[in-house]
């Protein structure tokens, strides 16, 4: 298993091209399912997840080639209706072939999904939402087998609480049912409008992507397409609290503060210089620490649990307490323990972690335990004094993309050590 060996206490300085999002590259290549045309996606960061998916894809009957980051995909016929365990336990994402096989096909056996070990994850909200449309659902042996022979139909679905996979996972289904399907509650992630956009360019009817209310008007078919991926918020968000922690100055290319939500405001509240042009933001930190700054996760435009980890790892040299509140997953704060080796002090009671600044962390082994932990341990070594050492390291390729190179050009000392 891999590890990355980092010296930390050095400023970063430099450019960072930020890639395509990891979490709408994933709808959208899933979204290839639903015609016999090609679709082809540009921005597609070579990931881990990304390749997982991508063999989930063929083992359907796509054909895939990538090039760069252009992915064409092409699933002219369905050959498989099943998607095995070993390729869907590793990430969630991949249990959203689900509504658009079943969509094209009328039935579909999906195992249950894996992905980060934050939380229980259920995924009764997207079966709901299939149920509604009129599939049969049954449970059996981790599997879930899913059929409408008579096709899916428009329902109005109103969401008890805020699911990204399962908003999702109802647009795609409700492209090609009969009848107009309402979501209500639906998230609005910036990866929701994206995924609306690709289905529009494909030929589906969705109109609210990005709103609390989508409507969709089902189609007969959809056809071919290409689709630029957006900018990937989370890295964007990751690199620019790396550098607030570290000190420097960073000019992350490619992205743009709209989709950082409240991220965007809390940063400028701990005190470091944020500027943005068309294309680009440029975080800046030189001399007094950060302040500390309390934090609650909610979905979008509020702060994201998927920057919660890597926040975290900031407040722990800054100046004062902070307050982390963490309410969509139950189990998000294993980073926690992993950021105490280093020095850091953080006390955890249920949902809230409480993080005294102290004014310099020093470096240790430590163990990445899920995919935005790892970041946050990463920019702790980075800040840190010395060496630390972070096992492990598969999550973060499932997410990151070429970070060492893209650390290294600003100036970090990170080497990856193969084992
Ligand atoms: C691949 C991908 O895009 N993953 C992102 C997606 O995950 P994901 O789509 O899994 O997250 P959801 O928004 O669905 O989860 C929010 C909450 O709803 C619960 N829930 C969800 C579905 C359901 O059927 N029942 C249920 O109870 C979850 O356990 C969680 O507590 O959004 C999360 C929230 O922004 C991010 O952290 C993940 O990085
Ligand atoms: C939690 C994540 O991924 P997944 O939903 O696949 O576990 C993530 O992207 O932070």
């Amino acid at each position: 298993m891999d590890k990355l060996a980092i010296i930390g206490g050095r400023p970063l300085y430099g450019v960072i091209p930020i890639s395509g999002a990891k979490n709408s590259a994933l709808k959208v290549m899933a979204a290839s399912l639903l015609t016999d045309k090609p679709l082809t996606l540009y921005n597609v960061p070579r990931l881990a997840d990304v390749d997982m998916l991508l063999r989930l894809l063929e083992q359907h009957g796509a054909e895939a080639t990538f090039d760069g980051s252009t992915l064409r995909l092409h699933a002219k016929d369905i050959v498989s209706t099943e998607a095995p365990y070993d390729l869907v336990r590793k990430m969630r994402a991949s249990f959203n072939v689900l509504g658009p096989i079943l969509a094209r096909e009328g039935k579909a056996k999906v195992s249950l999904p894996g992905g980060c070990a934050i939380g229980a994850r259920p995924v009764d909200l997207h079966l709901k939402a299939l149920t509604a449309m009129g599939a049969k659902i049954d449970l059996d042996e981790g599997y879930v087998l899913a059929e409408a022979p008579e096709g899916l139909k428009g329902a109005d679905i109103s969401f008890p609480f805020v699911s990204v996979g399962a908003t999702e996972h109802a647009m795609l289904a409700a492209t090609l049912a009969k009848g107009v399907t309402r979501l209500e509650n639906a998230a609005r992630e910036p990866e929701i409008a994206d995924l609306a956009d690709c289905l529009n360019a494909m030929g589906a009817k969705v109109s609210g992507g990005g709103s609390a209310t989508i409507t969709i008007e089902g189609v007969e078919r959809l056809h071919g397409a290409e689709h630029r991926v957006l900018p990937d918020r989370i890295e964007t968000g990751a690199y620019a609290m790396a550098v607030a922690a570290t000190g420097g100055e960073l000019t992350l290319t490619g992205t743009h503060s709209d989709l950082l939500g409240a991220a965007w405001p809390v940063l400028a509240e701990t005190g470091v210089e944020l500027d943005e042009a068309e294309d680009s933001i440029r975080i800046r930190r030189n001399g007094a620490r950060c302040k500390a700054v309390d934090i609650i996760t909610q979905p979008f435009p509020g702060f994201p649990t998927d920057l919660q980890a890597q926040f975290m790892a900031l407040m722990t040299t800054a100046e004062g307490v902070s307050t982390i509140k963490e309410t969509i997953f139950e189990n998000r704060f294993m980073h926690a323990p992993e950021l105490g080796r280093m020095g850091a002090k953080i006390s955890v009671d249920g949902q809230t972690a409480t993080v005294r600044g102290v004014p310099r962390l020093k470096g240790a082994p430590v163990m990445a335990t899920d995919l935005r932990a790892s970041m946050s341990l990463i920019i702790a070594g980075l800040a840190a004094e010395g060496q630390t050492m972070v096992n492990r390291v598969y999550h973060l390729d499932r997410g990151f993309e070429r970070l060492e190179e893209k650390l290294q050009a600003c100036g970090a000392l990170i080497e990856r050590v193969k084992e």
